[in-house]
């Protein structure tokens, strides 16, 4: 073992620590109330990277309208580390927001403070994505306590909106691209899971994400359904009907054209989802107590979620959702749902596919109520080349940590930036993910594993030399 490796075997409680203090902020990008919080979360960020030798700086980007308030978008955290001309460079991006929790949603404990039960560390961020950025902290330090040379010169980028659509990031990152992150000779991402519990993976596909809201509203204020009922046209009601459009019950969508982007599946291409290693009821027992998969089909289940673009419904803003038996009629209503996008989908074209669909479907309900379809975010799919260097320096990383080659894998969720950061700086991108699949990121109880956590920071210092070492 190498003597940085033995530094993170003997510092795991240190490490753990640091997390800990991540987690106890709660960086979530989606809530106005805690936009102070995201903030102060970067501000953690730099003085870590300082005390590490870093050259920091937080970039402004901007403010944000949401619902209605013009709020400050959190600083992009840029940092350096070795700036030596013989040495390769490497970008490392994640991001420091989480996705909202509530103790009230189902967590067994409060979401932003880290427990630890075993083997498993619960919080929210554990494993989406503060683990990982932590993991690169507890590099770098592993590599300044004992002295040893960073085989390669580093630029972070740590953002605060990934959860909210990278909003701001896209544009800096393209500018940067003839300024802080030049001379990057590639780049690498963890920010995703294993495909299962038991083997590491390499990903090299992320699917993309355009998020919609439908807007219906009516009265001036909410009404009382008995004095009003059966006399208005209600916003709820026209809401439902739309969005029952969308998509059938076995993961169908139901949007005219919307399957005419997506290639055509070969015999090759199924013949390696038919050949994977992954295990159906593994995957349905990690998801509910009875299978509630659209099929018990290995080869259907991956292609579903790593070639077929999906859409799923979120939530209604403004709806009644409390306990209770509220007799009321919503004056206005925002239906959310999101479409999964895959490589050959034009988003553009999709956005008018989406509206024309909803604007047809809304004419047919003769409805009186104001109607209006927006896209808040939308960013393509990215797929690399498996067989650049970077993935073989991460696949040896992979290889002399576990002991075993790892999964190659396409990711079924987004991350809007990967895509930028390849086609602007035209160097390959490799997704190096630490957590498992049933880490439950964005649900209740999300997790990591201290094994993925300890084990996953040797692969990202392995992963380095090999960087420096591989062409
Ligand atoms: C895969 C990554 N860890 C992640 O969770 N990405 C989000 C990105 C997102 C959220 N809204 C818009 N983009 C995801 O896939 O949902
Ligand atoms: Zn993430
Ligand atoms: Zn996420």
């Amino acid at each position: 073992m190498s003597t940085v490796s033995r530094y993170i075997e003997e510092h795991k409680d240190a490490f753990i620590k640091r997390l800990r203090e991540a987690v106890e902020i709660p960086s979530v990008s989606g809530e106005i109330k805690r936009r102070d919080q995201v903030i102060r979360m970067g501000h953690w960020l730099k003085s870590q990277l300082e005390e590490l030798n870093a050259d920091v700086k937080l970039i402004d980007i901007g403010t944000q309208e949401l619902e209605g308030e013009t709020i400050p978008l959190p600083p992009v955290v840029f940092a350096q580390v070795g700036n030596d001309s013989n040495k390769k460079t490497l970008t490392i991006y994640g991001h420091y927001d989480v996705q909202p929790a509530n103790t009230s949603d189902g967590w067994d404990s409060e979401p932003f403070e880290l427990t630890i039960e075993g083997d498993l560390m619960r919080g929210r961020g554990s494993t989406d994505d503060k683990g990982p950025i932590v993991g690169w902290l507890n590099t770098l330090s592993a590599y300044k306590e004992t002295k040893t040379p960073l085989p390669v010169n580093i630029k972070f980028v740590f953002e605060g909106m990934e959860e909210s659509g990278s909003e701001g990031l896209d544009e800096l990152v393209v500018k940067e691209s003839q300024g802080f992150l030049k001379g990057t000779d590639a780049v690498c991402i963890s920010d995703n899971y294993w495909l299962t519990n038991r083997k590491p993976a390499l990903t090299y596909g992320l699917r993309g994400v355009s998020y919609f809201e439908i807007c219906v509203s009516g009265p001036n204020a909410d009404l009382h359904s008995g004095v009003f009922g059966g006399t208005v046209h209600e916003p709820m009601t026209d809401l439902i009907k739309v969005m029952g459009t969308l998509v059938n019950t076995d993961g169908k969508i139901t949007i005219p054209g919307l399957y005419e982007m997506v290639q055509p599946l070969t015999d090759e291409e199924l013949a390696r989802y038919k050949n994977m290693d992954f295990d159906v009821k593994e995957y349905q027992d990690s998801i509910a107590s009875k299978p509630i998969t659209v099929s018990d089909d290995k080869a259907t289940i991956l292609m579903n979620r790593m070639r077929y673009p999906s859409l799923s419904l979120h939530g209604i803003e403004g709806a009644f959702y409390g306990g209770g038996a509220k007799t009321v009629i919503p004056a206005g209503v925002k239906g959310k749902f999101s479409i999964r996008t895959v490589p050959n989908m034009d988003i553009q074209k999709l956005e008018e596919l989406v509206k024309k669909h909803l604007n047809s479907e809304f004419a047919k309900l003769n409805s009186r109520s104001n109607f209006e379809v927006v896209q808040l975010s939308a960013g393509p799919a990215w797929a690399a080349d498996p067989n650049h260097w970077n993935f073989r320096a991460a696949a040896k990383a992979v290889k002399s940590v576990f002991g075993v080659e790892p999964d190659l894998t396409k990711e079924g969720g987004s991350i809007p930036v990967t895509l930028t950061f390849d086609e602007s700086l035209k160097v390959n991108v490799c997704l190096l993910p630490m957590g498992r699949s049933d880490d439950g990121a964005h649900s209740t109880n999300e997790k990591l594993n201290i094994s993925n956590f300890i084990e996953g920071t040797k692969v990202f210092a392995e992963y380095l030399e090999n960087v420096a070492t591989h062409d």
